[in-house]
């Protein structure tokens, strides 16, 4: 299996082809992205090796030239070696790892490690990595590591291929079949635990089946999901309109499960905001179907809050991503607020105001603010709470004072805007739900 990645900061290279039909501005962005995932595993990048060409080497991902001098850098042959960025020491330093920002096929990367003489990791397994770490719950981890098997599986074949015809026969030990290649072994192994986790996924998805019928069928909540790209501050969202404690960090993937928490100040009816997964370019199609279920809180919101970090200047793409992953999960028809979030990030007063009116004409109804300032917290809240209330009646009901045990469903269900009462009972003119007022006349009617 692969090498753990160390703790200790590490050094190391980025290698990509950039391919015909990617501009330079998607090409840095992307090696900009792949700088932070790697910073994310505690890697130092120190130089960064680019090519253009019409494809991939079939045989080792970038050209002979270019491979050579990476190799000639790693081994410290070069003639000039100059930094993007300085290692701590430059008297003693070595290359750890070389980054690809593609995902490549095992041979690809077995043939460029052997060459460049050190490990070579791609994009997915960065991502996968990230993921691994990151992962907390039970769910999380177990939907990591079916992606992760899956990513290892034909991998294993590659390492088996290098380790040659000798190495592979293993006698009939612990009862398995006298003359198993390990690589046979491993793969029935790994297919065994992918069916174990599999089911353990479906018992704990039932379980959080259950749980969310029960919060669904308490007086009808309504919920808002957060989504959107890998830290553009949906968890600080989160905090702000609920004031719970949720795990924020300048990192990638900081999020990897859902958490539910009530809109705070709390509104009639009582809305719940869930915090989900973020999205990157080139999600490891593992990871996205691991994912889903996670993102199952997506499409079972009735709005969402669609998070966009208005300070980095690839967000359109962000944008477009997300889109994309939630119209691969089915949520395409679920409505939708645009929020675009870190304005407070960008430039100064003069570039922040261009870019809101910008924002506010391209997407109409989008709402521009940062999740920092308590004011622009205060005005989603309310636009949450009038989206939900939109659809409420006003009317007046008549609770006799021998039903005063309804008094309680009355505030739950409904906003109380005035109550009176005389020597018969009380009278309340409330704003609620039309199913919910309905509900609470029926009740009194009954009496
Ligand atoms: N300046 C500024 N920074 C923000 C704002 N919102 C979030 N941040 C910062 O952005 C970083 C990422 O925030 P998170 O809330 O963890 O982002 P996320 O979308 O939950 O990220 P993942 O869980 O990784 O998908 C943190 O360092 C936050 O402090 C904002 O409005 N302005
Ligand atoms: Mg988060």
């Amino acid at each position: 299996m692969q090498k753990e990645v160390k703790e200790r900061s590490n050094l190391a290279l980025v290698a990509a082809v950039q391919l015909p039909n990617v501009s330079d501005a998607e090409f840095e962005a992307s090696l900009t992205e792949l700088r932070e995932l790697a910073k994310t595993l505690g890697y130092d990048v120190v130089k960064t090796f680019v090519q253009k060409r019409a494809g991939f080497d079939i045989k080792a991902y970038l050209g002979e030239g270019k491979r050579e001098e990476i190799r000639a850098f790693v081994n410290h042959e070069s003639y000039d070696v100059e930094f993007d960025k300085a290692p701590p020491n430059l008297n003693d330093w070595e290359i750890d790892t070389v980054l690809v920002d593609h995902e490549i096929s095992p041979s690809q990367a077995r043939n460029l490690e052997k060459e460049v003489g050190c490990e070579v990791m791609d994009r997915t397994m960065v991502i996968l990595e990230i993921f691994h770490r990151n992962a907390r719950s039970r769910a999380a981890r177990a939907q990591v590591e079916i992606a992760r098997l899956g990513y290892m599986a034909p991998r294993l074949r590659e390492a088996a291929k290098l380790a040659g015809p000798q190495g592979r026969q293993r006698s009939g030990e612990g009862g398995r079949g006298a003359g198993e290649s390990h690589t046979e072994l491993d793969r029935r192994k790994v297919r065994d635990r992918i069916a174990e986790l599999q089911q353990d996924i479906i018992a704990m998805e039932a379980e959080r089946k259950t749980q969310r019928a029960r919060r669904q069928g308490r007086q009808g909540l309504a919920g808002v999901a957060l989504v959107g790209y890998t830290n553009a501050g949906k968890s600080t969202l989160m905090r702000a309109l609920t004031g719970s404690e949720v795990l924020v960090a300048n990192k990638l993937f900081a999020t990897l499960d859902t958490t539910v928490r009530a809109l705070y100040p709390e509104s009639i009816p009582r809305i719940l905001v869930s915090d989900t997964v973020g999205f990157i370019k080139n999600l490891p199609h593992g990871l996205v179907a691991s994912f889903k279920s996670t993102l199952d809180e997506a499409l079972d919101a009735s709005l969402l809050l669609h998070v966009i970090d208005a300070s980095d200047s690839g967000f359109e793409r962000q944008l477009e991503v997300t889109n994309e992953v939630l119209a691969e999960i089915g949520a395409d028809d679920v409505p939708r607020i645009r929020v675009f979030n870190k304005i407070d990030y960008v430039g100064d007063d003069a570039a922040q105001a261009a870019l809101t009116l910008t924002l506010q004409s391209r997407y109409p109804d989008c709402v521009v603010m940062s999740a920092k300032r308590p004011d622009d917290v205060a005005q989603l809240h309310q636009k949450i709470v009038a989206i939900y209330q939109q659809d409420q009646i006003e009317a007046e009901i008549f609770l006799p004072w021998e039903a005063q045990q309804l008094r309680k469903n009355i505030y739950a269900t409904c906003q109380v805007l005035a109550e009176t009462s005389d020597d018969t009972g009380a009278f309340f003119k409330v704003r609620g739900e039309v199913d919910a007022v309905r509900k609470l006349s029926e009740s009194v009617k009954l009496i």
